[in-house]
């Protein structure tokens, strides 16, 4: 297997699935390892879909998910899945009668690699008591129960989906410190999806976009808030034609005389543009996470009204 192979921890290969009223795909992506990808996208864009098929509790109607090195769904898959942590999105019903105590006993029987320890050392940070049932637990102490549990076993792989979800900001800020402490070791991955901005720039090293069962863009953190920015620009003769020009262009808006609002996926570009055609550069700003969702979300439906134009045309 080449190095570049071993380098992913989850490799999505021409991945189509259909429901009602849902087609995913063709998706080809992967997830690097040694750092923490989050997904993001509207809701029903297919996040929880991929995961699902992570763990064969889904499988695809056409392509290949290999994770870890292992091919899903062809043999089996139990070794694999010991060294996989998964945090559903929503609490498994079957479970409301177990205490979470008892639940974490099961996984120890399962989980080789669990470390009763490391489970009591979680809860503690979480503060939180697993001498109740899961089902009579408030929603955010059943999530801290279930996160130490998808974590007791140290896996190589964790799969968080919506990790924060009911949890209260101390929480939210001991989840986010258990996260980079279990980061630490170098080798482990986290995948991840979040609705929450300031989750997903505090963990994650790489962002994908995904909408619509489709994927728009994967970027590696840091580079995308330093690409993305709005200016603010003005100009003697600067016209719109000529402002649409602006390398990475996706977006303006004419703010009277001479001056527009340009927003632009290319900002180190962008300013030399500026330079060299003479422009002024009032202010700038760079764009949060969920304004580049937006105008990938707006270049998306235009791209594809296009392309469904010129099928018509044909
Ligand atoms: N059990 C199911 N039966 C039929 N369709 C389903 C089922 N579960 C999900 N879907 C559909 O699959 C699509 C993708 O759902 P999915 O849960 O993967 O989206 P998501 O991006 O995780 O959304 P959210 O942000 O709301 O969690 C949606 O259109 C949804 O209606």
């Amino acid at each position: 297997m080449s190095d570049w192979q071993e380098e992913q921890a989850i490799q999505f290969r021409d991945i189509v699935q259909r429901k009602p009223n849902f087609k995913m795909g063709p998706i080809t992506l992967d997830i690097p390892k040694g750092f923490i990808t989050a997904i993001v996208g509207p809701n029903g864009s297919g996040k929880s879909t991929l995961f699902r098929m992570i763990l064969d509790l889904e499988k695809p109607q056409d392509g290949t998910v290999t994770v870890l090195d292992h091919p899903i769904g062809t043999g089996d898959d139990a070794p694999i899945k010991q060294r996989i942590g998964y945090l559903p999105e929503e609490s498994l019903p079957h479970d409301d009668k177990l205490k979470a105590f008892e639940k974490a006993r099961f996984n120890s029987c399962w989980y080789k690699n669990w470390d009763v320890n490391r489970y009591q050392e979680l809860l503690l940070a979480l503060q939180v008591n697993d001498n109740l049932p899961l089902g009579k637990m408030s929603k955010g102490m059943r999530r801290k129960c279930e996160f130490a549990i998808a974590l007791a076993h140290a896996p190589d792989l964790l799969l968080l989906d919506e990790p924060s979800s009911g949890l209260d900001p101390l929480a939210w800020k001991s989840m986010i410190e258990i996260l980079h402490r279990y980061m630490d070791p170098g080798d482990r991955t986290i995948l991840m999806t979040s609705h929450i901005v300031e989750e997903v720039k505090r963990l994650a090293d790489y962002i994908v976009f995904m909408a619509q069962g489709r994927v728009l863009g994967v970027y590696e953190k840091d580079e995308l808030f330093s690409s993305w920015f709005t200016f603010f620009v003005s100009g003697e003769g600067l016209t719109s034609q000529m402002a649409s020009r602006m390398p990475g262009q996706c977006g303006i808006e004419s703010v009277g005389g001479q001056s527009f609002r340009i927003t632009t996926s290319e900002a180190y570009q962008a300013e030399q543009w500026c330079e060299t055609e003479g422009i002024t550069i009032l202010s700038k700003q760079a764009l949060e996470l969920d304004e580049i969702m937006s105008t990938l979300l707006l270049q998306d439906g235009i791209s594809k009204r296009v392309h469904e134009a010129r099928g018509k045309a044909r």
